[in-house]
């Protein structure tokens, strides 16, 4: 995959926390056009796709497709501003107006991808064409695709930002580990709708079991370790395409990834502190220790990975350790009724 060029973008946040995010590669957005772009054909065969939709993706969604089409074909808002009782049409240029400058070619992936991730109304009914995209079914919370030697693991839980609750750890997990075993080189993970991921799904902190909080906790830092592991694991070229905003674990696995592609709405925040918790993904490690731009070949990756696995997993063994007892400080907990009761959520 041919890199394009590597920046090192501070990815220094206002972090409400004397932590501060340290820099890491990332490549900027000039996504390689096998890896990442969606083709001409992919973006007319979505848009027959669309017409194949068996149920109505409801107002919002039809909004966003029509403004992402508008700008994947015209580029930013040309329209005038329609009067405030043209009410459909006032909607409509708000949705496309609201696209700012978002190039053209990135509007057409967003577009392909919003259609993808609409698959399950279309499965029964898209005349999906032989030799495209052969689709993964079978996850709720990602969507699975492989072609042209790329394995795609998409975040798809935009309506919560891609928030990774238990359920989507898991499916990370068999997505990273079915990917392992196909026939796709590298694998590439990025997210759908407007962010990357906004990290650990704080209602993982509210359904607590019989065995009260220190049990969900110990059982969350095992399910950490294992999801952890996959990634240190994982033989091929790891690629991360950082799409939006990224947040907590979302960021600070991105050290154990070959390359980080950024678009510029991507920003990186680690809120450590400001949820009493501590570092994970191996970032306590990573993070101080990354250099030099991130191995992409497979071969070099294990010779660098193998002297380092150990290491790794037993940074991540004590990372979890730690933030076993972390979860069950008063600083976390307040942290978390904060941000789920700030709307009304408990
Ligand atoms: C007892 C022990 C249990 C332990 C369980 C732990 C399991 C493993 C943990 C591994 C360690 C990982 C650590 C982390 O990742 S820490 C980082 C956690 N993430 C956050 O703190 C971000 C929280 N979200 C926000 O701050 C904002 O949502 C954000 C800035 C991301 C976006 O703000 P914006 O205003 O643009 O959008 P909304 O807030 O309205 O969000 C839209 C809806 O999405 C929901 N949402 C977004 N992020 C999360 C999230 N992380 N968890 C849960 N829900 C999230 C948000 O609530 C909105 O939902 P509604 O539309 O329903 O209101």
């Amino acid at each position: 995959m041919a890199m394009a060029y590597l920046a090192w973008r501070l990815a220094r946040r206002s972090c409400p926390s004397s932590l501060q995010v340290t820099s890491f590669p990332v490549v900027q957005l000039h996504m390689n056009r096998t890896a990442m772009r969606a083709s001409q054909k992919d973006f007319e065969n979505s848009m027959n796709q669309v017409k194949l939709l068996k149920k109505d993706p409801g107002n919002e969604v039809k909004l966003k497709l029509y403004a992402l089409y508008k700008q994947a074909t015209e580029g930013p808002c040309n329209m005038p501003k329609p009067g405030v009782f043209d009410l459909i049409n006032k909607a409509k240029w708000d949705a496309w107006n609201a696209l700012g400058s978002l190039p053209k070619e990135a509007a057409r992936q967003n577009y392909v991808d919003l259609v993808s991730s609409l698959s399950p109304s279309l499965e029964s009914s898209s005349q999906v064409e032989p030799g495209t995209d052969r689709k993964s079914t079978g996850f709720e919370t990602l969507v699975v695709t492989s072609e042209d030697g790329i394995t795609k693991i998409m975040f798809n839980r935009p309506k919560k930002k891609n928030a990774i609750n238990t359920e989507m750890y898991h499916e990370i997990m068999r997505a990273l580990k079915a990917a392992s075993k196909d026939d796709s080189i590298i694998t590439v993970l990025t997210g759908n709708g407007d962010y990357y991921s906004s990290g650990n799904d704080l209602t993982n902190f509210t359904d607590i079991p019989p065995g009260g909080v220190e049990e969900k906790a110990k059982n969350n830092a095992v399910l950490l370790r294992e999801f952890v592991g996959c990634f240190i694991d994982f033989p091929k070229p790891l690629i991360a395409v950082v799409n939006g905003p990224a947040v907590g674990i979302s960021v600070t696995l991105l050290g154990l990834f070959d390359a980080v592609y950024a678009s510029d709405r991507a920003t990186f925040h680690t809120p450590f502190s400001h949820l009493g918790q501590s570092p994970e993904g191996c970032s306590s490690y990573t993070f101080p220790k990354i250099m030099s731009p991130a191995k992409a070949l497979r071969i070099s990756k294990e010779v660098i990975r193998k002297r380092e696995r150990e290491k790794l997993h037993a940074v991540n063994a004590e990372e979890c350790n730690v933030l076993q007892g972390r979860w069950l400080s008063d600083e976390c907990t307040n942290a978390v009724v904060n941000f789920l009761s700030r709307k009304s959520k408990l």
